[in-house]
């Protein structure tokens, strides 16, 4: 940037705009008074400076004809006899709309007032410049009618910083991007506070928003400039820009439209929030992008329940095992209950939910003998899970033991006549069933027979698939710790307790072996003592069942943009970034055919199968941001549903591979 000289600043922005566009950008946001330079105070009141202040416009009108990108610059505009601080929106030439800035600062280092009238007050107003008529206020929505959820609105710096910045009546009106043209001299912490600003007004607006602050260039007159860049989507930030760079700088991101939508559908306090603080016009333009794809340009989490970034994820883990812990604690206090009953299997959830009854215990001064922990071989039970839950159950002081349940069901399946009973080797589901039937019966009357109550294990991934045995079953308990934890995280809550040293070293140890585990209900008997049934090849990887669940259960999207999505970042394994200490050798990649198969499973079981398991669950805390199953919570559903419209969605629109 260069200071009062409009037609350099021109040609600075002409570059970075055709730049931007050859990267796919449908929208460029340059500073505050990026023409002239914000810094230059009284110059701005000079003629010369006004008049090439309005030629150069019309060199960048002129030269971005072909871009597809709308360009929003800042400049310094004359509307009847006053001065404004102006954002000027145009697209292929055309000049779409002037916005005048509303809040000028005039404390401590600004001096605005000085030279600018505040535009708060301008409506349905016009301008004419360049022999265009062009919209002039601050009621403007800039729509692409050929992508209507792209409702654009601006602001220019200060605006931010008052107690209700214009874009929440834009927001409220139906922007869903607000572009800032800034110009904020940097001091000390203030970056942060602008970052700070920047998410709460994108949060509470359920928008995207962009940032752009004047750097190098402008005028170190007593003050510097850091040049940051952001774009923030619902508060999350997207992508943010070194500061203090060196020469021109540009931040591209993508901002995920159908995400702010759906957002925006589920709040309908949102559109309670009324107001009526202007009548906005609409200018409507064509982006007709002249490319296809470039890519996914944001960040994207292999695991969404689950944040790579190491300081998040240390507190959703506490906060994960803490709500589990607060949850159960109150229901025990509440019904006075002496005993936990839990049967331990080896495997992950009840592993879970035993840690957290313990805690549970602990806090409750109830002693650890009140866990009255049972492992109950079967007919798959695998010597080394059955020694992982014994040795867990021992290390951990609780009071167990171990209650064989073959001959149980032995009797079972001969007095129900199944073909297993004639020496058949049928292991059908009712054979599976028996067996998780005949645990729960246990689990059951143990509870009445001791003062206790049964602590449900199921998980909110096997409660999305369906994966567990209904009512006479591990579907039923007496209250479920784990229905608001997918199975990532419970995977790593795990990891989180060996690391955090939560329990002893021996705790560790076997807790380290039970991650290592195959997952498997073990009902089916096994040959060589090794497991013979993966329960990740019967309905697919967790870790694409929970990025399937995230985005149908938290936002609604369509199956084909799942799909986009998950192969984005699943299908290839230098993708992203993955969890700090993630085990190498289970870091995998899935081809499209893998994805697009897992997630017709999903849809079916998810959509059409499973929803009637979901109905009767017993009551459990919701965990995630990303959403709860209950039917008393975040997911209402008939349980005589169908998955055609998922299914068909799918298949048409995303290739077989
Ligand atoms: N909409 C609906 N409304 C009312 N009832 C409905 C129904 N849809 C099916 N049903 C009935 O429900 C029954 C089927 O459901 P259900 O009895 O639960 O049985 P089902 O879902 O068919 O089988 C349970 C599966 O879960 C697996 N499992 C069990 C336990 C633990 C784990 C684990 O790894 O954690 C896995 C097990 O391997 C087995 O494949 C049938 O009798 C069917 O007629
Ligand atoms: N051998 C077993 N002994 C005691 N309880 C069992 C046994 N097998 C299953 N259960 C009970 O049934 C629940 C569901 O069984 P399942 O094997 O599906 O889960 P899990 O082993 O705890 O965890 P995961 O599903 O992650 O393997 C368990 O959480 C546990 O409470
Ligand atoms: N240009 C402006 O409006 C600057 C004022 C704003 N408070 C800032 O320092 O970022």
């Amino acid at each position: 940037m260069k200071l009062a000289d409009p037609f350099a600043n021109a040609q600075y922005i002409i570059e970075l705009a055709v730049k931007a566009s050859q990267e796919g950008a449908g929208l460029c946001v340059f500073p505050e008074l990026s023409l002239t330079g914000y810094s230059i105070e009284d110059l701005r009141l000079q003629q010369i400076l006004l008049e090439t202040t309005v030629k150069a416009i019309g060199k960048i009108c002129d030269e971005t004809k072909e871009l597809t990108s709308v360009l929003v610059i800042g400049a310094p505009i004359i509307f009847k006899a006053a001065l404004y601080n102006c954002a000027i929106v145009m697209h292929k030439g055309h000049l779409l709309g002037i916005v005048p800035k509303s809040f000028l600062p005039n404390y401590r280092e600004f001096y605005e007032a000085r030279q600018f009238i505040s535009g708060q007050h301008i409506s349905q107003e016009e301008i004419l410049l360049l022999g265009q008529r062009v919209p002039f206020g601050v009621d403007l929505l800039f729509t692409a009618i050929d992508y209507p959820d792209f409702v654009m609105g601006v602001e220019i710096c200060e605006d931010l910083w008052v107690p209700i910045p214009p874009s929440s009546h834009a927001c409220i009106a139906g922007a869903t991007v607000i572009a800032n043209l800034s110009a904020s001299n940097i001091t000390i912490g203030k970056a942060e506070k602008r970052t700070l600003l920047c998410q709460a007004q994108s949060s509470r607006g359920i928008c995207a928003y962009l940032y752009a602050a004047a750097g190098q260039g402008e005028s170190s007159t007593d003050v510097a400039w850091d040049g940051q860049l952001s774009i923030i989507e619902n508060g999350q930030i997207l992508a943010q820009s070194d500061r203090f760079p060196e020469g021109q700088n540009c931040l591209i991101a993508d901002i995920d439209l159908d995400i702010l939508r759906q957002e925006r559908l589920q709040m309908g306090s949102f559109h309670q929030n009324e107001s009526a603080r202007y009548r906005y016009r609409t200018i409507e333009f064509t982006l007709k992008p002249s490319f296809d794809t470039f890519g996914l340009k944001r960040p994207l989490e292999r695991f969404p329940f689950v944040p790579s970034d190491a300081h998040r994820l240390e507190q959703d883990c506490f906060e994960a095992y803490m709500i589990q812990v607060a949850a159960l604690k109150q229901r025990i206090q509440a019904i006075g209950a002496k005993k936990l009953v839990i049967g331990i299997s080896g495997g992950l959830d009840s592993t879970q939910a035993l840690l957290v009854a313990v805690q549970v215990a602990d806090e409750l001064q109830m002693g650890r003998d009140a866990i009255l922990g049972y492992t109950m071989p079967g007919f798959g039970t695998s010597s080394e899970t059955k020694q992982n839950a014994e040795a867990l159950m021992e290390t951990l002081g609780i009071q167990w033991e171990c209650l064989d349940i073959r001959p149980a069901a032995e009797q079972m399946l001969k007095d129900m006549k199944h073909p297993y009973a004639e020496g058949q080797a049928v292991y059908d589901v009712t054979f599976e069933n028996v067996q998780a039937g005949l645990r729960t019966d246990y689990l059951f009357r143990l509870a009445n027979h001791h003062n206790g109550i049964v602590i449900g294990t199921g998980d909110l991934s096997e409660l999305a698939l369906g994966w567990c045995t209904y009512g006479v079953g591990d579907q039923m308990s007496h209250y479920n710790v784990n229905g608001g934890l997918p199975k990532t995280l419970i995977q790593h809550l795990i990891r989180w307790v060996i690391q955090s040293k939560r329990f002893s070293d021996e705790a560790g140890d076997i807790l380290q072996r039970i991650l290592d585990t195959e997952i498997s209900p073990e009902l089916i008997p096994s040959q060589d003592s090794k497991t013979l049934q993966s329960t990740e090849q019967k309905i697919g990887p967790y870790a694409l069942q929970d990025f399937n669940l995230y985005y149908i259960l938290r936002y609604g999207l369509k199956p084909s943009k799942v799909a986009f999505l998950s192969y984005s970042i699943w299908s290839d394994i230098q993708q992203g970034t993955w969890l700090e200490g993630f085990p190498e050798e289970k870091k995998k990649a899935y081809s499209l055919s893998e994805i697009r198969h897992w997630l017709e499973l999903f849809l079916k079981r998810f959509f059409a199968f499973s929803q009637f398991k979901r109905s009767a669950m017993p009551n459990s805390p919701k965990v995630s941001a990303g959403g709860g199953l209950s039917p008393r919570g975040d997911w209402r559903a008939p349980s005589d549903g169908n998955a055609t419209i998922w299914v068909n969605e799918l298949l048409e629109n995303v290739p077989e591979g």
